[in-house]
C-alpha cells in the first residue's frame, strides 16, 4: 500500500510540475474557448492585448482544441526550425475541405515538389524564358481590358491575374471561357472558407460539396486527355503523371485529380491578396510609387517595342519593385500565422509545448513589433536597403515547410506592376 500510495504521489507531483510549466494565459468558454475573439478581432489586436497581458508565449482554447500561441521569431524557429519534428502540419476548415489531412502518405510531398518553384524556371520543366512570357503576356490580357472598365475592381482583377498563371503553370490553358468559370468556382469555395459563417453552415456545405464535385468533373477529362496526346507539355500535371508514389507506382487518374484540386487554391488567392495591397500602399505613397514607375519606364524605354516581353535579365533592374514587394509581404501579412499539431511533450525555456496540443505560431507579431522594425506601422520599402536579416522575416514560413511558391510570387507580382505603372495613372 505504501509502494502505491508512493507511486500515486509521484504522478500527482509529475502532474502538477506539467501544469506550473503551462503558459500562461485563459480558457473562457467550454469547448469553444476564446474562438469567437479569435475569428472577430483582428489578428494583431488578439496577439497584442494578450502578449501584453501573459507574454511572448500564452495559451488558448481555439477551434475546438487547447493551443499554445508563440509570437517572437525566437519561438517560431524553435517550433518550425530546430523540432520540427515534434510539430506536424495541421490545417483546419481548410485542410479538411481539401482532403489534406487525409491524403494518402507521401501525396502531399509529390504535391510540394511539383509546386517548388524554384525548379520551375530551370529545364527540364519549363524554359525560364518560355515561363516569363507566358506570365507577361496573362498581365497584358488583364491589364488590356482596364481601359474600358469603370471602375476597376482590384481585387476581382488580381485574382483574374494570379489565378490564371497557376493555370497555366499547372495545365498549360490559357484564358478562355471555360477558365473563368473554374476560377468563379474556386473564388466561391474561397469565399467560405476564408470567412465561414456558423449561419450558412448547413446550406454551404452541400453547395461547396457540389462545386467541389464540378471542379473535379471537369479536371477528370483533362488528365485523361493528357494520356493520349503525343506531345509532352512543360507543366505540373505532365509532371505529375512522371511522378510514382512511395511503392514506386504511377499515380492514378483519381489520384491526380486529389492533388490538382487544392493546388489552385494555395496558388493563386495569396498573391492576389499581395497584389490588392501593393497597389494600395502605392496609391497612398505617391513618392515611393513615382520612383517605381521611374524604374519600370527605363527598362521599357531600352525595349524595342512596348510589345516586346520582359525577360530574364529586367527582373534583376527592378529592385525598388522587390523592396515594394518585401515591406507588403512585411506588414500586410498575407499570411498572418501557420498552424502545427504537437505530437511531443517539448519544453521551451520552461514553457512547455504539451503533446496533443494545437500551437499556431503568428508570423505577424514578428513583423509588426517594434522590437523588430522601428515605427512597424508604416509602410517603407527603404527598411530593406538594408538587409533585414535579424531572423524576423518570415513571410513565406520556416524551414521544411517554406513555401514553395515564393519564387513564383516575385515573378508574377513584378511582372505585373511594369505593365501596371507603364500603362496607367
Ligand atoms: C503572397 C503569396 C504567398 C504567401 C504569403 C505564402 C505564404 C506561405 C507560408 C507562410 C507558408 C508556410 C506554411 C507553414 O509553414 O505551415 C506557405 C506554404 C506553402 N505555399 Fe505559399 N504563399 C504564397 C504563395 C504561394 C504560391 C503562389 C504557391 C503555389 C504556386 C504556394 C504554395 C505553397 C505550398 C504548396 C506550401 C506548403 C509547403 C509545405 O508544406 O511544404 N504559395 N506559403
Amino acid at each position: 500500500r505504501r509502494w502505491k500510495s508512493s507511486s500515486l504521489c509521484a504522478k500527482q507531483q509529475q502532474q502538477q510540475q506539467r501544469k506550473s510549466k503551462l503558459p500562461k494565459g485563459a480558457w473562457c468558454l467550454p469547448w469553444i474557448g476564446e474562438t469567437v475573439q479569435y475569428f472577430t478581432q483582428s489578428p494583431y489586436q488578439f496577439y497584442h492585448e494578450r502578449v501584453s497581458r501573459y507574454g511572448g508565449i500564452f495559451r488558448s482554447h481555439l477551434q475546438g482544441y487547447p493551443t499554445v500561441l508563440t509570437s517572437t521569431e525566437e519561438a517560431a524557429r524553435f517550433v518550425l526550425v530546430a523540432h520540427h519534428k515534434s510539430f506536424q502540419p495541421y490545417y483546419p476548415i481548410v485542410g479538411q475541405f481539401l482532403g489534406l489531412n487525409t491524403m494518402k502518405k507521401g501525396l502531399l510531398d509529390t504535391i510540394r515538389k511539383s509546386l517548388d518553384i524554384q525548379t520551375f524556371p530551370k529545364p527540364p520543366l519549363r524554359s525560364q524564358r518560355d515561363y516569363i512570357t507566358s506570365i507577361d503576356s496573362i498581365a497584358r490580357w488583364v491589364l488590356s481590358a482596364w481601359d474600358t472598365q469603370s471602375p476597376v475592381r482590384t481585387a476581382e482583377e488580381s485574382r483574374k491575374f494570379t489565378f490564371h498563371v497557376v493555370l497555366h503553370a499547372i495545365l498549360t490553358l490559357a484564358p478562355c471561357d471555360e477558365s473563368m468559370k473554374l476560377m468563379h468556382d474556386y473564388i466561391y469555395l474561397l469565399s467560405w472558407m476564408e470567412s465561414p459563417r456558423i449561419r450558412d453552415l448547413w446550406s454551404r456545405s452541400s453547395m461547396n460539396q457540389k462545386k467541389k464535385e464540378e471542379i473535379q468533373a471537369w479536371l477528370l477529362p483533362r488528365i485523361v486527355e493528357r494520356r493520349t496526346e503525343s506531345v509532352m507539355k512543360n507543366d505540373i500535371l505532365q509532371f505529375l503523371m512522371g511522378s510514382v508514389d512511395e511503392n514506386g507506382e504511377k499515380l492514378t487518374d483519381d489520384e491526380l485529380k486529389e492533388c490538382l484540386f487544392p493546388m489552385f487554391i494555395g496558388g493563386f488567392e495569396t498573391t492576389a491578396a499581395l497584389l490588392g495591397w501593393i497597389i494600395k500602399y502605392l496609391a497612398e505613397n505617391p513618392e515611393v510609387l513615382q520612383n517605381v514607375k521611374a524604374e519600370h519606364q527605363s527598362i521599357r524605354m531600352a525595349k524595342t517595342s512596348n510589345e516586346e516581353p520582359l525577360c530574364c535579365s529586367d527582373l534583376d533592374m527592378m529592385p525598388l519593385t522587390w523592396r515594394v514587394i518585401q515591406e507588403t509581404l512585411r506588414l500586410a501579412n498575407i499570411v498572418p500565422h501557420t498552424i502545427r499539431e504537437i505530437v511531443d511533450d517539448v519544453d521551451f525555456k520552461g514553457i512547455l509545448f504539451p503533446k496533443g496540443w494545437k500551437a499556431y505560431i503568428s508570423f505577424l507579431s514578428v513583423h509588426l513589433s517594434p522590437k523588430n522594425y522601428k515605427n512597424p506601422l508604416k509602410f517603407d520599402p527603404s527598411r530593406f536597403e538594408v538587409s533585414q536579416d535579424n531572423g524576423a522575416y518570415m513571410p513565406f514560413g520556416l524551414g521544411n515547410h517554406t513555401c514553395v511558391g515564393r519564387l513564383l510570387v516575385k515573378l508574377e507580382i513584378m511582372i505585373f506592376i511594369h505593365y501596371l505603372v507603364i500603362t496607367y495613372r
